[in-house]
């Protein structure tokens, strides 16, 4: 597989930041500033973080990458194969996600490091290794998409993405950042300016992997995990190559999974009532509602029609679909 040249070589230095101002701006639906690069909207918060992942991250073999496009299940995600990885390392009562939350033993590629050096610390970390990351496919490092090693993408409908991703944004006040009206933030979306957007040309990325390299990557829905937990949980630890066995099956440990990161039950971890997420903010911020379909809380009859639209003419011949209305009757 062919992979982009990489064009910024230090990655806090004077280059990197002369690199930046070339890159187009703009402000996104959070009212924070994106770049444009690679085709995607990258926050300015992230930006540096993803050159340097996609430069400088040597993947190994075993290692699992956990993708997702910010606000479609990422610390679900995170929380799920966590567990399902560590199961035989400790009980679940005394899971290190307790205490440290899904962020904490899932670190993001591009939010939580800083410099090269850091890829190399990690480089000594026992296997298997899980991250999270919010790149778009197109730009994870060579060593991830040329090699063994697995990932899995969430991704969720774009109308309850979209308000999560507004609420958060409202809710989490941040310097010289603006806060967009919903009608403003949606037209933004509609635009594909938010972090890592366009939406649709997020999924279809590693959709399109998905395809060519079922064994590889991964693709799941939020509401499909929802609906249907166990079912899910089942399919992860089987493509992670970590079946549940018969006994483990019988104790019923995939159901303690399910309910150990449940969204009633993560709401209530003591990470997430006392412990901070990425870039400092409260745990807490990253469970709002969990629920399928909250979004017709908060827009039109129009809204909804003109994300119906965008839904066909995007994803049109890809076989990646949305169906709005089913998925909202069916799930709570
Ligand atoms: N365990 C569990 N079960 C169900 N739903 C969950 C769970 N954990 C997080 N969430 C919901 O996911 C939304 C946050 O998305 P992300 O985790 O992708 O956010 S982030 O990208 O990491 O910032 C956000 O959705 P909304 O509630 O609709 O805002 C969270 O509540």
């Amino acid at each position: 597989m062919e992979c982009v040249e990489i064009i910024v070589e230090e990655e806090q230095g004077d280059e990197s930041q002369e690199f930046l101002q070339h890159l187009p701006t703009e402000i996104g639906m959070g009212g924070n500033l994106l770049y444009l690069y690679q085709g995607f909207w990258c926050p300015q918060v992230s930006i540096k973080g993803m050159m340097l992942f996609q430069q400088h991250f040597k993947a190994q073999e075993t290692d699992l990458i956990l993708a997702s496009i910010p606000k479609s299940g990422t610390t679900w995600l995170k929380a799920l194969t966590y567990t399902i990885v560590n199961r035989s390392r400790h009980s679940l009562e005394k899971s290190p996600l307790l205490t440290n939350g899904p962020h904490g033993v899932v670190p993001f590629l591009e939010f939580d490091v800083s410099s090269r050096n850091q890829f190399q610390e990690q480089d000594k970390l026992p296997g298997p290794r899980i991250f999270g990351t919010h790149s778009p496919y197109t730009a994870l490092p060579c060593s991830v998409k040329d090699s063994a090693t697995k990932v899995v993408y969430v991704c969720r409908n774009p109308l309850d993405m979209f308000i999560s991703y507004w609420k958060f944004s409202v809710n989490i006040p941040k310097e010289n950042e603006e806060h967009l009206s919903l009608g403003d933030a949606f037209d933004k979306f509609c635009q594909g300016l938010h972090g890592y957007g366009p939406f649709w040309d997020h999924l279809l990325g590693y959709w399109k992997a998905s395809l060519e390299r079922p064994d590889k990557v991964l693709f799941l829905k939020y509401e499909d995990i929802k609906k249907n937990n166990v079912l899910y949980i089942k399919k992860l630890a089987n493509f992670l190559g970590l079946p549940f066995s018969v006994e483990e099956e019988e104790q019923g440990l995939i159901e303690e999974t399910s309910r150990l990161c449940s969204f009633e039950s993560m709401k209530n971890h003591e990470a997430t009532r006392t412990g901070t997420g990425p870039l400092g903010i409260p745990a807490s911020a990253f469970l709002r509602k969990g629920k399928v379909g909250d979004s017709l809380n908060y827009l039109t009859p129009s809204m909804v029609s003109r994300v119906e639209n965008l839904i066909q003419e995007k994803l049109q011949d890809s076989g990646l679909s949305f169906c709005l209305s089913s998925a909202f009757q069916n799930n709570s």
